[in-house]
C-alpha cells in the first residue's frame, strides 16, 4: 500500500503538492491523474525518497522510502525508460541494479524472461525500440519482486501491442496482490487499465474512488432510443418523469433507465429499432471534474460537456 498524508512540497513560492491525502491500494491497479502541472511527478518523487516533503509524509508498506533497509524489494519503479547506459547490455544493466541492492543474480534471468526480453539479453540497450526500453525499464521494477509497483508515463510513445501488453502486465501484477500505481494522461487507456483513481489538481487532490464511480459522478446516464413512434413516445416519456433531448428519429432518455423505458414501449405499443444505454467516458468526466484546476487553460480551451452526446443520429 502507498498511503500519503498531508503531503506537501513548495519549491520558494510554488505549492507543487498541497496537503495531500490518498492511499493506493493493493490487488488493484490504480491510476494516478491530473492535468499538466498538477503535481503528480513530484508526489512521485516524493514517494520514491528522491524529492523530501516540506510537510506530511507518504509511505510504502507503512515506511518512509529512505527507512527501506532494501528499497528495491519494497517498491518498484519504471520513471524514465531511458535512463540505462547506451552502451551497457540489458543483462549487465539489470545485473548491475541487482548487485547494489542485494537481489540474487538469478532474478536477472527471471525478470528478463518475464518481459520477454531474454533472446536479447546481450544486446547493448542503446539499440532498444521504446517498446524494448520499456520492458527493461520494468524488468528492473521487477527485480526486487516487490509488492508496490509505480509507472510514470509508462505507455508513451508505445504502438498498440506495447500498450496492450503493457496493460495486461499490469492487471497480472495486481491480481498477483501487488500494489500498482500507474500516471499515464491517456485517459482511455486508464479507463481500461485502472479499477481505482486518485485524481489531483494544483496539488490538491480531488478524487480519490473506483474509476466506475469517478466516471458515473461526472457523466450523465442516458439511454439512446430510437423509434419510428417517437412522437408519440415522447409525452408518454415525459409522464413517466424522464427527460428526452434530440430529435424526431433517435433522442437520448435520461431519468429513466433502459429496463423502465422498454416497459414503457411495450405497454403502450411503441415500436423500438434501438434501447442503448450510453456511458460517459473518463475522459469527459476528467474535463468536467478538473475544469478548474488547470494550470495554464488557454483562450480556445474547449472543455468537453459532461452529458453523453448523441453522435450521428440526427434525422
Ligand atoms: N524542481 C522544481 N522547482 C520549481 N518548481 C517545480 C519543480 N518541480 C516542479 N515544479 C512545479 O510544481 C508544479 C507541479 O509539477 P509536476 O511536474 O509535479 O506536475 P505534473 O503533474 O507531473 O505535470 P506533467 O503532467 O506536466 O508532468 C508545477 O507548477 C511545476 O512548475
Amino acid at each position: 500500500m502507498i498511503e500519503a498524508r498531508g503531503l506537501t512540497k513548495r519549491y520558494g513560492e510554488t505549492t507543487a503538492v498541497d496537503d495531500l491525502s490518498f492511499a493506493a491500494e493493493p490487488g488493484v491497479v490504480t491510476g494516478f491523474l491530473g492535468p499538466n502541472g498538477a503535481g503528480k511527478s513530484t508526489t512521485m518523487r516524493m514517494i520514491l525518497g528522491l524529492d523530501r516533503p516540506t510537510s506530511g509524509s507518504v509511505t510504502v508498506s507503512g515506511k518512509r522510502y529512505h527507512e527501506l533497509r532494501h528499497p528495491l524489494r519494497t517498491v518498484g519503479a519504471l520513471i524514465d525508460a531511458r535512463w540505462v547506459h547506451p552502451n551497457r547490455s540489458a543483462r549487465s544493466h539489470l545485473r548491475w541494479m541487482a548487485k547494489s541492492n542485494d537481489i540474487p543474480q538469478r532474478r536477472v534471468d527471471e525478470v528478463l524472461e518475464t518481459v520477454g526480453l531474454t533472446s536479447v539479453a546481450n544486446k547493448k540497450a542503446g539499440g532498444f525500440s521504446l517498446g524494448m526500453s520499456q520492458r527493461l525499464g520494468i524488468a528492473g521494477a521487477l527485480l526486487g519482486d516487490p509488492e508496490i509497483l509505480m509507472f510514470d508515463e509508462p505507455v508513451n510513445g508505445l504502438d498498440p501491442e506495447g500498450i496492450l501488453w503493457i496493460r495486461r502486465f499490469m492487471h497480472r501484477l495486481a491480481d498477483e496482490g501487488r500494489t500498482v500505481f500507474v500516471s499515464s494522461h491517456l485517459l482511455s487507456e486508464m479507463a481500461l487499465t485502472a479499477q481505482d483513481l486518485v485524481v489531483i489538481g494544483k496539488g490538491e487532490l480531488i478524487a480519490q474512488c473506483s474509476t466506475a464511480d469517478f466516471v458515473s459522478r461526472a457523466t450523465e446516464d442516458a439511454v439512446k432510443v430510437r423509434s419510428p413512434q417517437l412522437a408519440e413516445f415522447r409525452p408518454v416519456l415525459a409522464d413517466a418523469g424522464a427527460s428526452v433531448r434530440g430529435e424526431d428519429g433517435a433522442v437520448l432518455v435520461s431519468g429513466l433507465d433502459s429496463d423502465a423505458i422498454g416497459d414503457l414501449a411495450a405497454r403502450h405499443q411503441v415500436v423500438l429499432h434501438e434501447l442503448s444505454p450510453q456511458q460517459g467516458s473518463l475522459e469527459q468526466a476528467f474535463m468536467q471534474i478538473t475544469g478548474d484546476s488547470v494550470e495554464y487553460a488557454s483562450d480556445f480551451d474547449d472543455r468537453a460537456p459532461a452529458t453523453t452526446e448523441l453522435a450521428g443520429t440526427a434525422s
